[in-house]
């Protein structure tokens, strides 16, 4: 049965996982399902907004010496710089919105994992694997977002992540998306799964 309480463990939710492995397609589900309990964490970046995108609601836009300064202050739980472009998660964006009686939900790459466990920031780690690499390529074609140079990029990469996500203790959960109905009730279960009692 679908639990009707919200989840006892309040701390953020990291999803990672390789591109065209099935977050958005899972944590679209636990949004749709859990209306009201879960919100996704709003990114600090320095590029400009595009049309349609609005301050707080897409991104925090800041400018680049505001971010370094914040970034410079320990500001983000992880950022990152994508085509001259820095991204950030800011702590305190975390804490606002867990403060509002959210479960904060973070979709973040690989590098973006290792710095939050880095910090030591209390968060669950949640890791989607597909099937096999081959269904992970039919995927990505079938999604038909990618083109073919961007599609091999993913795939390559997956193939760091997947390696990465063999180390021992990096993630409490991982979920191999097979069956998306399966695959969404592991991740449902852990989510709403109680805080496990710290070790002594
Ligand atoms: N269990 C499943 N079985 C079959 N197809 C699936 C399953 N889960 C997701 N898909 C499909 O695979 C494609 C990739 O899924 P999705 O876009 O959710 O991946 P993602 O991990 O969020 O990727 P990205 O990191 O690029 O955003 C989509 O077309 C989606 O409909």
């Amino acid at each position: 049965m679908a639990p009707t309480q919200p989840p006892t463990d309040r701390r953020p939710v990291v999803i990672s996982g390789p591109s065209g492995a099935g977050k958005g397609t899972l944590f679209n589900l636990l949004f749709e399902r859990h209306p009201d309990t879960f919100t996704f964490s709003i990114s600090h970046t320095t590029r400009k907004p595009r049309q349609g995108e609005s301050h707080g609601s897409h991104y925090h836009f800041v400018s680049r010496d505001d971010f370094v300064a914040l970034k410079s202050q320990g500001g983000f739980v992880e950022s990152a710089e994508f085509s001259g472009n820095m991204y950030g998660t800011s702590k305190q964006t975390i804490e606002e919105q867990s403060a509002k009686g959210k479960v904060v939900v973070l979709d973040i790459e690989m590098e973006g994992v290792k710095q939050i466990k880095a910090t030591g920031f209390p968060a669950r780690f949640v890791f989607v694997a597909p099937p096999s690499e081959e269904e992970l390529e039919r995927r990505l074609r079938g999604r038909g977002t990618d083109d073919e140079p961007s599609i091999l990029k993913r795939l390559a990469q997956a193939k760091v992540e997947l390696e990465y996500a063999k180390t021992p203790g990096v993630h409490d959960k991982i979920i191999v998306n097979k069956d998306i109905e399966t695959a969404y009730k592991e991740l449902e279960d852990f989510v709403f799964a109680p805080e496990p009692a710290a070790k002594a």
